[in-house]
């Protein structure tokens, strides 16, 4: 039962030492996805730079809660409010000492939540980070100045139960690949419907969703610094000469399973590419080379798939 959502801003650095739940969950070697959580990778522990990290995060938390009665009879006894579950993203905020990765906050929020209220069964988590950098000066890095560019956010989305079980997706939202050659489409079915013509050159642009599951835990900024990589790297190909790409599908799913290479830890990939049109333009007096391009906003298509290492089961919004 969905019990309700809280908004909450702000874990201004994270990383907490002695919150209520940080401990390991009961139970927690059953099952490969359980996130058991070895006193090493405690956050607190001084393993994270808190250079170029997010001066602020939007968290949403969602219980699932034996509540029905609040529904059927209008008792709200023992309900965990939503006020209650904003003020507690605070509180937990309150508690990092150090700065901590989105997912390690994410983990310590819903534990607390399922530690600490009896009817909780399951707590979830999202946090968005914007992509606060630390600002340079003169080539210096800025103490505590901060400057934001572009829109791709770092997301997670973290469950926790109460017999222990936690599950951890991390991904990137609004991530903007472009390319200017290397892309076709062509050997597609046409009929008296289809009015694109084959192409092996084209741009190739997309604003990219991605989450991946984790099967263990992972040092996550190094492991989300790896999978963003490959994303990247995959799309574009080799600095130097690029790689072509014969449709969106494909380079979709060649990220997906670069990802997969470079980080152990994910089993599972969820990708969706819009396939942002930039169309080709003819200036009255010159014909087209490859050349000028118009960007629209055109109805487009949008690409998405799960890729998956072996026969795992894709993994889907938490
Ligand atoms: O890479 C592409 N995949 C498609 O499915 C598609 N459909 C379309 O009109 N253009 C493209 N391009």
């Amino acid at each position: 039962m969905r019990l309700g959502q809280a908004h909450g801003v702000g874990h201004a650095g994270g990383g907490v030492a002695d919150a209520p739940g940080a401990g390991p969950p009961p139970g927690s070697n059953a099952d490969a996805r359980q996130h058991p959580w070895p006193d090493s990778r405690k956050p607190g522990s001084g393993q994270h730079s808190w250079q170029g990290a997010a001066p602020s995060d939007a968290v949403d938390t969602l219980l699932e809660s034996d509540m029905a009665h609040a529904f059927t009879e209008g008792s709200n006894a023992d309900m965990t409010s939503t006020d209650t579950q904003k003020n507690t993203v605070y509180y937990i905020a309150k508690q990092c000492s150090q700065p901590c990765s989105p997912e390690e906050f994410a983990i310590l929020l819903a534990r607390h939540f399922v530690h600490t209220y009896p009817k909780v069964s399951k707590a979830k988590v999202w946090v968005e980070q914007a992509p606060w950098k630390r600002a340079t000066l003169g080539g210096q890095l800025h103490k505590h100045g901060f400057s934001m560019s572009g829109s791709e956010v770092r997301t997670c989305a973290v469950s926790a139960t109460a017999e222990g079980r936690t599950t951890v997706t991390a991904g990137a939202q609004g991530l903007r690949l472009l390319k200017t050659t290397q892309s076709g489409y062509e050997g597609f079915l046409h009929d008296r419907f289809t009015l694109l013509p084959d192409t092996r050159e084209r741009i190739m642009a997309s604003c990219v969703t991605a989450s991946w599951r984790y099967t263990a835990p992972a040092a996550y900024d190094a492991a989300f610094a790896a999978a963003r990589g490959a994303l990247l790297e995959a799309f574009l190909g080799p600095p130097a000469c690029g790689v072509y790409s014969p449709s969106v599908q494909h380079t979709l799913f060649q990220m997906g399973r670069l990802l997969l290479e470079r980080v152990p830890q994910a089993d599972s990939v969820f990708l969706n590419m819009p396939n942002l049109h930039f169309l080709p333009c003819s200036p009255v007096t010159a014909k087209f080379e490859d050349d000028v391009y118009v960007a629209t906003s055109e109805p487009h298509g949008s690409i998405e798939a799960t890729v998956t290492r072996g026969e795992v089961q894709p993994h889907c919004k938490l």
